[in-house]
């Protein structure tokens, strides 16, 4: 949406906010929400009744350099967890009534054929996994360009089934290696400021970490530059690279996404750098415990509605998230207003003895 036909929704939205019966602004961030919501929707009564979890899983080559505290089987391990209802993203997805869809991008597994046909999965695998990027490109620039189709095709599904607000998370053994990568490249910050323990590395681990990535951007750098969708292809994942077309098909048809963790956020960075104004449809669901995810934040200028010392991806963060986003929509719809409740307006009683007084001075 134009930037000034958004802030003068985002305005007309504050407008209404304003009316409730309530101090100006004490609702604080929800108010936020509520306006951000509302201009996103182009409607002052925003609905986001019908919500979904948008969970997409894909192996990483990268894993196999001792990036992460765990095997890289846990990754396929975890999606038949999605599937059968046990993870922690299911627990949360139940309890914040949305439907949640698991998308293989690119497991390096056989699922069996009981797991491929439950009706919440999507098969839509475009290679077996990435490259090791210490050693060669992740994907091809067709791999890459099939894993954003695969996030484009879930917005589509969605609005079409009029589901009114996304969330996006992640599974991926290795994958705070690529996101950190990402950051680094694309934030030109160093990988030691950028690097942390992901699923629970030690200092040398982490160390490790910083070396491998430094390494991997020095082999890149040349025919990456400052090419976004370059250095996605080069030291991406296939999953990060869904949820960069996630974000920018969703920026084009005006659909709320909730960002969730440090790898969802380096998809949320990469589909900002190639289209800056599809921030306005985004949420960033929390800040994750992972240490440099306060600095990316910070570097996009965006300010995460929870911090609760999460780190597990998934789309978890994202999830609870979604809970405020309910509760700020509701304020908006619901609340009264100083007019409609008979409930005297101080600041404006104030302004109106002000404005008297001062024409009786005249
Ligand atoms: O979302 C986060 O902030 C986050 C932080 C650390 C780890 N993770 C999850 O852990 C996995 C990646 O960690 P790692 O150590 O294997 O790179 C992947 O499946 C993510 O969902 C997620
Ligand atoms: C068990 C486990 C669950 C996860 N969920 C997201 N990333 C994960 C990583 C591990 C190791």
């Amino acid at each position: 949406m134009q930037k000034e036909v958004f802030s003068d929704l985002l305005k007309q939205a504050q407008h209404k906010l304003d009316r409730k019966t309530k101090p100006v602004g004490s609702l604080g961030k929800l108010e936020t929400l509520a306006a951000q919501l509302a201009a996103i929707q182009g409607s002052l009564e925003p609905n986001i009744d019908k919500k979904r979890m948008l969970i997409f899983a894909a192996s990483h080559g990268i894993a196999a350099e001792g990036v992460s505290a765990y095997p890289p089987e846990v990754t396929g391990q975890m999606v038949l967890n999605f599937l059968n209802g046990g993870a922690a993203i299911n627990v949360l997805s139940r309890h914040g009534k949305m439907n949640l869809h698991v998308i293989d991008v690119g497991v390096d597994v056989d699922l069996s054929d009981s797991a491929k046909e439950a009706s919440n999965f999507f098969s839509r695998r475009v290679t077996n996994g990435t490259k090791s990027f210490l050693r060669e490109p992740a994907m091809t620039a067709e791999e890459c360009e099939a894993a954003l189709k695969a996030g484009y095709e879930q917005v589509q599904l969605a609005h079409e089934q009029q589901v009114r607000l996304l969330g996006i998370g992640e599974m991926g053994i290795g994958n705070t290696t690529a996101a950190a990568a990402l950051f680094s490249a694309l934030l030109n910050i160093h990988p030691e400021e950028i690097v942390g323990p992901g699923t629970g590395l030690n200092e040398a681990g982490v160390r490790h970490k910083a070396l491998v990535i430094q390494k991997a951007l020095d082999l890149h750098r040349e025919k990456s530059g400052a090419d976004p969708v370059a250095w996605l292809q080069h030291v991406g994942g296939l999953e990060i690279a869904a949820m960069t077309g996630v974000i920018l098909e969703a920026y084009r048809l005006q659909m709320p996404v909730v960002v969730d963790g440090f790898i969802a956020t380096s998809a949320a960075m990469v589909a900002l750098q190639i289209e800056p104004a599809a921030k306005q449809i985004c949420f960033f669901g929390h800040r994750s415990n992972e240490k440099a995810h306060r600095l990316v934040l910070e570097k996009l200028d965006a300010n995460p509605v929870l911090d609760l010392e999460m780190r597990l991806g998934e789309g978890t963060g994202a999830a609870l998230a979604m809970h405020l986003l309910d509760a700020a929509a509701k304020i908006m719809c619901e609340m009264a207003t100083f007019d409609t409740a008979g409930v005297s307006d101080s600041e404006q009683d104030a302004n109106k003895q002000a404005r008297s007084a001062s024409e009786k001075n005249d």
